[in-house]
């Protein structure tokens, strides 16, 4: 379809557009004709821009001919103005549909003006319009002298001799394209005696954190929630999220009707405060697989090209393509968590402090950067303005800079919702509503506007030259006494009847089939085995190493009758050293998997069974190559009998203990944090040890505690080493002439050790069967740790 000279705007700044026309009169409407008058002839000068255009206030036009993106005809909400070169007291006819569906109370609510005439194509199926001059949609849904709202579209495409049907068809209405979010998949967020009660832990009894608040957010608005620290903000941003769903009690209501929360959850996301980011991966890698897990599978690779191109030019990210997240500046990380979420154009955005530098003390700095604990944390304002490389002060253009990308992400239709600590004057006046929250009760819900003449409807004016946001921190603080706090609360109360329970739908809630996920986790998973230093590179050299000295220490020990004990300890050794390199690795590395993993699992990139399965699965090729380089060089330089066999045996047990190891350390990386689950790991690998029968024989094991035998996987593991080397009816051990050999024969030493040499297969599916176990506890912590933490 081509256009000529039509202008866009978004639906949220067509507000602006009716405040500097407060002279404009709708036209008269006698059926379906239609007339322009001068008024509306607005002029370019305050419209954020749809398309290619976005975001930008000064004047652009559409290219006098042109293709129309496709983003714009997916957008069935719109505020158009009609071009410059439309005649006052042009008439033309609309020819319009039943407008089916339409609600009109949402309508009301969202644009509050009877003259705003803010357009609506919900449920068109089809629209023709024909004009003399010009292609037209009309679609009239009230007058606004009889209290109903007014509602159009028009559009303005070629000439009448060639009209232009549209339908919802004709449109793009792919959801892969990032921009304007489609009218009908707008959400508005209601709650209604939202309690919240935390547990305080064994006997401890609980805690009431909201007193049954209610609220209200409108659709495409940016709203922040504000309040002193510990009001509840964040908490109030989980539930909202369903991110939080124990303790929770009363409505959550999306669109006037009760919220499902699986399909709510399929069309919002939460961006947290710290940004969890692959960071081996470059911006567009990760950006690549965003859009592989999240878009649909009918999404072809060009689509999504554009998507990520569209996404990566509006947050300015498009210079550090190539560059590794771990490499961006924090600011540049914090886009690109924006960015993520942004590909399956999300309606509903929760952003925990995004203009707040962190809630977590700081360890040390280092070159004048702010180092965390875990991550480095900036502000998105930093992130604006490149501020991040000194992680210095904030000003307030920078902050302003934040509110507004939110901003005019909201203006795409996305209802925004970001907890905010005290914004400045200026900033404040960007936000649309603002929800006050103090000592888990609502304060004041409302336009920004409209604080100041609240505040003095309570008897407690905002003092001039006080920034309305401080002065109401200060009340939600108390400063001025608890009575205005009741006062504020009771006038603030809505009346909103949402009684209905929430809803759940059964469908899965990832964009994506299984397979898919899974082929794309395994390729995000190759990159970074591929590029990772520790988990790849150094696991390989110190296996070499260890290998090396090893071997040194046990030089030929393998075929030499007198040293048959100092095999057998080389044997517990290699065990130790699969069992700890493993399992120290996981347990160290896994716990920051898991921060990326909750955040990615409950934007729904993917399901938890397909992100294990791909942990499984990704990791055995390196454990393999480590086992056989290991197992080669010790073998060889230890002098064990040289049958493959013996080797192939050698080397399963290797690999089985590395597989059990690394799936003990999964399961304490799961539940516990890096410190815990490092005292927890070696600790409860002791009895492991003990019950291996090394030191005190199996024999020799008091019969109560004989049962530890069967659970320690190192009892199989070295079970399977020594049959491996002496069992398979070994013959005598060479010994030097002048020695004595205590064990030259290897039945002896077997019996000594209390150990049979023809268990390898019994040892085998022990380790399969332990190894099974303890992937299925893992997996089941995994999901209980990700339940717990809601
Ligand atoms: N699981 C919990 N157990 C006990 N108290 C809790 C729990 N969760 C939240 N709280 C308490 O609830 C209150 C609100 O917490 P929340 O994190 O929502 O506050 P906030 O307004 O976001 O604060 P801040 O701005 O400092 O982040 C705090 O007093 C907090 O200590």
């Amino acid at each position: 379809m081509t256009l000529e000279r039509v202008d866009w705007v978004s639906p949220l700044d067509a507000r602006c557009l009716e405040e500097q026309h407060q002279e404009v009169e709708r036209s008269e409407r006698n059926g379906h004709v239609c007339s322009v008058n001068e008024t509306e002839r607005i002029s370019a000068d305050v419209t954020y821009w749809l398309g290619p255009n976005a975001g930008r206030t000064e004047p652009a036009h559409w290219p006098t001919t042109g293709k129309m993106p496709p983003m714009d005809i997916s957008v069935r909400k719109w505020r158009l103005r009609l071009s410059n070169d439309t005649q006052k007291g042009e008439s033309f006819k609309c020819d319009v549909h039943p407008s089916a569906g339409v609600n009109l109370d949402k309508i009301n609510r969202q644009y509050g003006s009877p003259r705003d005439f803010a357009t609506c194509l919900e449920n068109e199926a089809d629209l023709t319009v024909h004009s003399s001059a010009m292609e037209v949609i009309m679609h009239e849904v009230s007058n606004p002298d009889d209290g109903v709202k007014s509602e159009s579209v028009v559009r303005y495409t070629g000439s009448a001799e060639n009209p232009v049907t549209l339908t919802q068809d004709e449109g793009n209405t792919n959801t892969s394209n990032f921009a304007q979010v489609p009218y009908e998949q707008r959400v508005e967020i209601e709650f209604k005696n939202l309690v919240y009660t935390a547990s305080l832990g064994f006997r401890k009894g609980k805690k009431e954190i909201l007193h049954a608040i209610n609220g209200r957010f409108p659709q495409g608005q940016l709203i922040a929630i504000m309040g002193p620290s510990g009001a509840g903000k964040s908490t109030l941003l989980d539930i909202l999220s369903g991110y939080r769903i124990r303790g929770v009690k009363g409505f959550v209501n999306t669109n006037g009707t009760p919220r499902n929360l699986k399909a709510f959850r399929k069309s919002s996301c939460y961006i947290t405060q710290d940004d969890r980011l692959q960071p081996l991966l470059t911006t567009s890698e990760n950006m690549q697989i965003a859009a592989d897990l999240k878009l649909p599978l009918e999404v072809s690779q060009s689509e999504k090209a554009e998507t990520i191109q569209a996404i990566l030019n509006m947050l300015g990210l498009e210079q550090t393509r190539n560059t590794r997240a771990s490499g961006l500046s924090g600011g540049q990380r914090k886009r690109l968590s924006i960015a993520l979420e942004l590909v399956n154009n999300p309606t509903v955005m929760f952003l925990d402090e995004p203009t707040t530098k962190h809630k977590f003390y700081l360890l040390s700095t280092s070159r004048g950067r702010i180092r965390h604990k875990s991550h480095f944390r900036f502000t998105l304002e930093e992130a604006l303005i490149g501020l991040s490389s000194s992680g210095c002060g904030l000003d307030s253009s920078s902050c302003s800079q934040c509110i507004k990308l939110l901003k005019d992400l909201a203006g795409q239709g996305r209802t925004i919702v970001c907890t905010i600590h005290q914004p400045s004057a200026s900033l404040f006046q960007l936000f649309d509503q603002v929800y006050v929250l103090g000592a888990g009760r609502c304060l004041y819900q409302g336009s920004t506007d409209n604080l100041v003449p609240f505040l003095g409807q309570v008897k407690y004016p905002c003092p001039q030259y006080h920034n309305p946001a401080d002065f109401v921190i200060e009340l939600a603080c108390e400063e001025y006494g608890t009575d205005i706090i009741d006062t504020m609360v009771t006038t603030t109360e809505e009346s909103t009847s949402l009684v209905q329970p929430q809803k759940d739908d059964e469908g899965g809630l990832q964009a994506t089939s299984s397979t898919n996920q899974l082929k794309v986790l395994l390729r995000r998973g190759f990159i970074k085995t591929v590029r990772d230093q520790t988990l790849t590179y150094l696991r390989v050299l110190v296996n070499v190493f260890v290998g090396l000295m090893l071997g040194t220490l046990y030089w030929q020990a393998g075929r030499d009758g007198t040293k048959v004990l100092d095999n057998y300890n080389l044997l517990f050794s290699i065990l130790m050293h699969h069992m700890m390199s493993t399992m120290m690795l996981t347990i160290l590395t896994f716990p920051n998997e898991m921060s990326i993993l909750i955040k990615e699992h409950f934007n729904r990139w993917y399901s938890l069974k397909m992100y294990y399965a791909s942990v499984t699965l990704i990791d055995i090729p390196v454990s393999v190559v480590c086992c056989v380089l290991f197992s080669i060089i010790i073998y060889g330089m230890t002098g064990q009998p040289y049958e493959q066999d013996r080797f192939f045996m050698f080397l399963v047990i290797s690999m089985l203990v590395v597989f059990v190891a690394q799936s003990f350390g999964l399961m304490i990386g799961a539940v516990f944090n890096v410190v815990n689950g490092t005292f927890l790991g070696p600790t409860l690998s002791v009895p492991m040890m003990m019950f291996a029968g090394f030191g005190v024989t199996l024999n020799d094991l008091p019969t109560y505690l004989y049962w530890g035998s069967y659970i320690s996987y190192l009892r199989y593991g070295l079970e399977g080493f020594v049959g491996a080397i002496y069992g398979l009816e070994r013959p005598t051990i060479y010994c030097p002439d002048d020695a004595y050999c205590h064990y030259k024969y290897p039945k002896k030493f077997l019996q000594d050790i209390a150990m049979k040499g023809d268990q390898f297969g019994n040892d085998v599916i022990a380790l399969l069967l332990i190894l099974f176990i303890l992937r299925v506890i893992a997996y089941v912590l995994l999901r209980y740790k990700l339940m717990a933490i809601r």
